[in-house]
Formats: C-alpha cells, structure tokens, sequence
C-alpha cells in the first residue's frame, strides 16, 4: 500500500500541569475543545498530517503530564522529538516563569538540533492576564525561537503555531541538504494573512 505521507515528524508538548498542553493537541487534531480538566497520566500521542512546500506531513504529536512526578517517564521521550513546543498559561505567571526549568531540561534530554517553539496559551481569557505578550515575546526572542499567543478554546494560533513549527523543522532539514533559497514566513490569525501551509 502507497505511503499517505512523505516526512513523519515527531513532536512533544511540555510546560506546567494545567497550562492546556492536551488542549492545544486536541484542538490541532480533532478540532474540539473540552473544559473539563483531566491531567494527563504520563504521556499520549495524536497524530495530524499537514502539507508544507508540497510535502504531506505526518505529525505525531506527543502529550506529555506536566506533574513533576512524571518527570522521569516524560523526560525520556525527549530525545526522538524533532520539535518541541514550549507551554505556558498566560494567567498563571508561575507557569511563564517554569518556562526556564523546562528549556534547561530539553537542553539536558534533547537532540540538539531540536527545533523550539515557545506558546503563551489562553489568550482567551485577556481579563485574568498576567504575563504580557511583550515579555512572553522577548523570552523566545532571547532564545531565537519563535513565539504565538494560542487559545485551545477559541481556537486562535493553533494551526498556525503547529505549521510554523512542522516549516522550521523542514526549513532545518533541507539546509541540512543544501540551501534551497526560500525563506517562508508563518503568519498569525492576527496578522490575517494567508500561509502556504495547508491542514490536510
Ligand atoms: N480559557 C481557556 N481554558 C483552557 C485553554 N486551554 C486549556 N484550558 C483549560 O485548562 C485546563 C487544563 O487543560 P489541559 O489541556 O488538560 O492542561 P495540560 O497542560 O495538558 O495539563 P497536564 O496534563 O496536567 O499537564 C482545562 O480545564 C482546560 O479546559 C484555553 O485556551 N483557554
């Protein structure tokens, strides 16, 4: 039977417990969202394919628990992440200051050739903001990594931040190869401008 994909990326989530890490996943994959709270026990996977440049995208997208406890088991799947979306709530400052602890344990478990990606999620809910988007901007900017205010409920960057993330890796990949000379740039649903990324 003929592959449905050309490229399979692998992915990983992380961030604090309640930062809307499996929301996020769930609203890039199933387009649903669903306020009741369950933590995620250790770690869950869904998958998306996407087309980028032409090429169809299988991401398999990794949850994993934000508690502590599951550090050992989720710190382990690090190393086959080809991209790794940093998570943090923007009503919770403490989960913004986490966001540190959390690069320094990709920096000790990851690849190093690992593409980031830094998202301030629950854009929604502006009247219990904590965390600017300017501070959350300049902390990926001081990683040269890039940055989208998401929410999972309203459905605001998601697409958007999983495709830029999917091109950077893609973008890294073929410079591996040889340049190609093309430079694409990801727009935000704020900036209301059109991608050349498509949601298969
Ligand atoms: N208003 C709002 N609530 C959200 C959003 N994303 C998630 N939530 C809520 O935040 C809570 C936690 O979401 P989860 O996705 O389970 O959080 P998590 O980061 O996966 O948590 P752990 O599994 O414990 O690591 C749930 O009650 C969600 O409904 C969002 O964008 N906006």
């Amino acid at each position: 039977m003929a592959k449905k994909y050309d490229l399979l990326y692998k992915l990983l989530l992380i961030g604090d417990s309640g930062v809307g890490k499996t929301c996020l996943i769930i609203r890039f994959a199933e387009d649903n969202f669903n306020s009741t709270y369950i933590s995620t026990i250790g770690i869950d996977f869904k998958v998306k394919t996407i087309e980028v440049e032409g090429k169809k995208i299988k991401l398999q997208v990794w949850d994993t628990a934000g508690q502590e406890r599951f550090k050992t088991i989720t710190t382990a799947y690090y190393r086959g992440a080809m991209g790794i979306v940093l998570v943090y709530d923007i009503t919770d400052e403490k989960s913004f200051e986490n966001i540190q602890n959390w690069m320094k344990s990709i920096t000790e478990n990851a690849s190093s050739g690992v593409s980031r990606m830094l998202l301030g999620n629950k854009c929604d809910i502006e009247a219990k903001r904590k965390v600017s988007r300017e501070t959350g901007e300049k902390l990926a900017k001081d990683h040269g990594i890039r940055f989208f205010e998401t929410s999972a409920k309203s459905s605001i960057n998601v697409d958007e931040s999983f495709l830029a993330l999917a091109l950077d890796i893609l973008q890294k990949s073929s410079k591996k190869q040889g340049p190609t000379g093309r430079e694409v740039k990801i727009t935000s649903n704020t900036e209301k401008k059109a991608s050349k990324c498509v949601i298969l």
